[in-house]
Parts: structure tokens; C-alpha cells; sequence
């Protein structure tokens, strides 16, 4: 393959190590050396993880050329051993390879389970969770307790998405026969220790048999045991179809899936395995990503206190205090839509975008790029590119109602939290109204401030890199209610006409 590489012209990189390739130069946290050496190296550049070569994207024109300009180049995804062995032989739609499956798959996520339809028709879920969620932190504020914001994030989103999607939460006690609430939560965890961990054999494929770190074993068992978990859920779906015979009324993505498999006019037929993988897509690719993101953007606000008080002023003046933030305030909240977007700058949840695959020869800018190159955009250089962002290090929301056109869809390369082009997230939608809506109601429904005892400068903002980019120290911070009791009580206020 290096041999190869000679008859081409290569973006330029560092000089590759036999075997290892530049493992060396990487560490941890990949997105900050790559930054480094793209800043020698230029904004396109190639370099060696293992026997892959990897071309790496780190300006935003570089963005453009790679997701947009060359977007059917660059569509399709490396072929690692998560996809094969937890996502049923890449039948998902993350994972999936360019193709008739794949394009089936992204048309039916619009069109169909994740449609502003289905959004809507779930509405009342998000809402429910959210204010489950205020309930408790009132109750822990009550007692003056600080709160540690993880948790409370990842069992929210995680309860949205297992609504949505398979029509209750799995988490609470006997919900499942089949799981106890803490396997449920045991593979779940497992489930993002495997999506984040690179696996050697994937990138040295000699050693691949050997499984020298016990990831194959690993992730094999993983699956499992989810697989009898997600058969569990099948079943119970299918029963009440056929309880309910002609009365039956679709009510989650799995029932809607599970109809989609039987129908015969599918251009590509959706097997049991698929049904499977998209429910797992769902929980791997649209619970952390949200939950991460809005705990960087809370730190971020305790950080800087003039955001914060700009922000909650924002929400008195826009909902006042008889009620609670709903999706539809959403867009009279200029200045909370400039902290999300400022803060998904400086804090991407996927800094690297999910890798992509060359699949034919491609030139870009003057390099060629040879069929199975993997590609990799870094997201996080790009935020904080000193030539496009003025003081990029530095937390200001207000850069962004200059430039309230700038948006993350995906058309500014500048600022691509949900990556662009035919293989950008299908879950944005989703994702932004988990985090509009969550961060608005978390700052509405209390003042909030740092532990007893810690200034501003102490708040420790580093961060380590798993399948998201979460804060490295837990963030936490005591709270006090704002709101009369009764809004903080589970049961849903009717939406405002
Ligand atoms: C704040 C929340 C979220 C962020 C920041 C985010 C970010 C991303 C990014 C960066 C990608 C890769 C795009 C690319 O390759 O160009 C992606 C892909 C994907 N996301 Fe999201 N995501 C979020 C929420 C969600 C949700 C809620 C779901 C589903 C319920 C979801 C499902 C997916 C799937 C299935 C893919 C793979 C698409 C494909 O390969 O065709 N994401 N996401």
C-alpha cells in the first residue's frame, strides 16, 4: 500500500514509522496533534495510523473540497470491525457502505422515522423528560446539593431516544423481562467504551487475529447480549400487533420499521438485523452527542457570567416566569441559539468527523487521493482557525447575531457540529431540539452557579476524547429555583396555543 502511495502525488505529511505508521504522533487526544501538524503540514494532509492512510481536512476550504466538491468521493465509511460485529455486518446506517441500502436507509429516516412528522408526534415525550428531569434537580437543589449535570444529560436523552424509538424506557425497573436496569445501563456503557476505542487489528490487519487489546471479544460479547435485548423488544412489538390486529396504530420508530420490513415494494428489503442496527444507531449516534453538548455549553455559561445573565434575561423577557420554555420558543431566543452555536464551535461533540472512505481515485486541490484512503475532517482546528474566528479561544456568543446566517446545516464549512454534505447527521433536527430545549429549560428553571469555594478561573475546561468529545472532569454546580413549585411538579402544563 506505502509502496503504492510513491506513484501518487500524496498530500504531504509526516514520514511514516514500518508498521506503526505515525501511531506515535497521535496520542489521546488525536484532533489537537493533528491540528498541530496540519499547521507544517497545510490543510490537507496525509498521515499513516497503522497500514491507513488518512487524509485530514483542517480549513474550512479543505471541508468544502472534501464534503461538498467531491461529496460522492468521499460518501462512503471505512469498513471497522465495530460495524461488522455490533452492527449486524454494517446494516445500520451509520456503518453502512455507500450504497442502494444505505441511500434506502437516509430516504426513510427523512421521510419516514425521523420526519418533522415524527418529531412532532413526539413532542410531548421531550417535554415529559425534560421536566422529569427539572423535578429532580429541584429536588436536589431543595436540599442544597450540588448537581453533577452528567447523569442527569445522558438519562434524559437516553429516555427520549428509547421512547421515540422503542416506545418505553428500558432503564426503569421492570420495564424489561430480559434485561435488569443495570445490564440495560452496563451495555449502554460498554456499547460508547467500543464506539470510542480504536481497535490495533483495524488499523494493522496482521495483528487483527490475535485481538491483543480484547476488542473483538469484547465487542462480540457486547452483542450478545444486546442482540437478545433488541430481539426482546422486536417480540413485544410484534405481540401487539397482532393483539391489536386491525386497530394497529404505529406508535414508535420500531413499529414503523418493523412495517417497512414487510413491505414488499422496498427497493432493498430491511431484514430483522437491519431493524436491529437502526434501533442501535439511534442510542450509539443521538444520545451522547447531546447530552455532551449541552454540558459544555452550561460550563461554558458558568464560565462567563455576562452570557449567562444575557441569557436568562433573553428567557424572562421571551417566556416570562409562569411557565417553561417550549420547542417553540426556540426561535425568539436569538442569543440562546448564539451560545449553542458558539459553543458547539469551541466544542464539537464529534472533533474529528466520523471517518469517511475514498471509495475511487479522487484529486483534490492538486493531490490525488487513491481509492480507500479513509478522510477525516477536523471539526475542532476549523472552530478555532484564527484566520476565520476572531480571538477563537475566547467564549462570545455575541459574534454570532453579527452573524445570525452562519447556521450548523451543514452549508457553513466553517462550522460543522453535524458534519455536511449527503453523510451529515440525519439526526440534526432531533439533536438541536434535545438541546435547545433542554438548555433553555435547565437556565429558565434555576440560578445556577459554581460549587461553594470555586472561581471562575478554577473551572477546569479539559477534555477527553471517547466516540464524543466529553468534558474531562464531570461538570457540576449548585442551583436554585427560580419558578413557583407547581411547574416543577411531573405533571406536563398544556402547550401554550
Ligand atoms: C447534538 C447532537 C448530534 C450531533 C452533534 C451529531 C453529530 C453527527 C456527526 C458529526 C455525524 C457525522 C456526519 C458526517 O460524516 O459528515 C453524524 C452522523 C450520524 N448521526 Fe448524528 N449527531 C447528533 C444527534 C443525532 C441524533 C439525535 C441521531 C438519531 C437519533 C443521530 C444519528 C446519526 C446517524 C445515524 C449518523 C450517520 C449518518 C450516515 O452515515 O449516513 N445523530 N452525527
Amino acid at each position: 500500500c506505502r509502496q503504492n502511495s510513491r506513484k501518487y502525488n500524496l498530500p504531504p505529511g509526516p514520514r511514516p514509522w514500518p508498521v506503526i505508521g505515525n501511531l506515535n504522533l497521535l496520542g489521546p487526544l488525536t484532533y489537537r496533534p493533528l491540528h498541530e501538524l496540519s499547521l507544517r503540514y497545510g490543510p490537507l494532509m496525509s498521515v499513516w495510523v497503522g497500514s491507513v492512510r488518512v487524509v485530514v481536512g483542517s480549513t474550512a476550504d479543505a471541508a468544502r473540497m472534501l464534503l461538498k466538491t467531491n461529496d460522492e468521493a468521499f460518501i462512503d465509511r471505512p469498513r471497522l470491525s465495530i460495524g461488522r460485529y455490533l452492527f449486524y455486518n454494517y446494516s445500520d446506517m451509520f456503518w453502512a457502505p455507500y450504497g442502494a441500502y444505505w441511500s434506502q436507509a437516509r430516504k426513510l429516516w427523512h421521510t419516514e422515522l425521523l420526519s418533522e412528522r415524527q418529531l412532532k408526534l413526539h413532542e410531548h415525550v421531550r417535554r415529559e423528560e425534560v421536566k422529569a428531569m427539572l423535578r429532580d434537580l429541584h429536588a436536589a437543589s431543595s436540599m442544597g446539593r450540588v448537581v453533577a449535570f452528567r447523569d442527569h444529560l445522558f438519562m434524559l436523552n437516553l429516555n427520549v431516544i428509547s421512547r421515540m424509538v422503542m416506545g418505553k424506557k428500558y432503564i426503569a425497573e421492570g420495564a424489561s423481562s430480559v434485561t435488569t436496569p443495570e445490564e440495560f445501563r452496563w451495555m449502554i456503557d460498554e456499547l460508547f467504551v467500543v464506539s470510542g476505542s480504536l481497535n490495533i487489528g483495524d488499523v494493522i490487519p496482521w495483528l487483527n487475529p490475535l485481538d491483543l487489546q480484547g476488542y473483538i471479544g469484547r465487542t462480540k460479547r457486547l452483542s450478545r447480549m444486546m442482540d437478545r435485548f433488541l430481539e426482546h423488544v422486536l417480540d413485544e412489538h410484534t405481540e401487539r400487533r397482532r393483539r391489536e390486529g386491525d386497530g394497529f396504530v404505529a406508535k414508535d420508530m420500531v413499529d414503523l420499521l418493523l412495517q417497512l420490513a414487510e413491505d414488499p415494494n422496498m427497493e432493498v428489503r430491511i431484514q430483522r438485523n437491519g431493524v436491529k442496527a437502526f434501533i442501535l444507531d439511534t442510542i450509539s449516534a443521538g444520545t451522547d452527542t447531546s447530552a455532551v453538548t449541552i454540558e459544555w455549553a452550561l460550563s461554558e455559561l458558568l464560565k462567563n457570567p455576562a452570557a449567562l445573565t444575557m441569557a436568562t434575561e433573553e428567557l424572562d423577557r421571551v417566556v416570562g416566569r409562569d411557565r417553561l420554555p417550549t420547542e417553540g420558543d426556540a426561535s425568539s431566543l436569538p442569543f440562546l441559539q448564539a451560545v449553542i452555536k458558539e459553543s458547539m464551535r469551541l466544542h464539537p461533540a464529534t472533533p474529528l468527523l466520523s471517518p469517511r472512505r475514498c471509495q475511487r481515485d479522487a484529486v483534490v486541490d492538486g493531490y490525488s487521493i487513491p481509492a480507500g484512503t479513509c478522510v477525516a475532517v477536523n471539526v475542532w482546528a476549523i472552530g478555532r482557525d484564527p484566520s476565520v474566528w476572531e480571538e477563537p479561544n475566547e467564549f462570545r456568543p455575541e459574534r454570532f447575531l453579527d452573524r445570525s446566517t452562519v447556521d450548523v446545516k451543514g452549508q457553513n464549512f466553517e462550522l460543522l457540529p453535524f458534519g455536511s454534505g449527503r453523510r451529515m447527521c440525519p439526526g440534526i433536527g432531533l439533536g438541536l431540539k434535545m438541546v435547545q430545549l433542554t438548555l433553555s429549560n435547565l437556565l429558565h428553571a434555576f440560578a445556577w452557579r459554581l460549587p461553594d469555594g470555586m472561581t471562575v478561573e478554577e473551572l477546569n475546561m479539559e477534555e477527553r476524547l471517547r466516540f464524543t468529545m466529553p468534558r474531562m472532569i464531570p461538570l457540576e454546580a449548585a442551583g436554585e429555583s427560580k419558578l413557583a413549585t407547581h411547574l416543577y411538579s411531573a405533571e406536563p402544563e398544556p402547550l401554550p396555543m
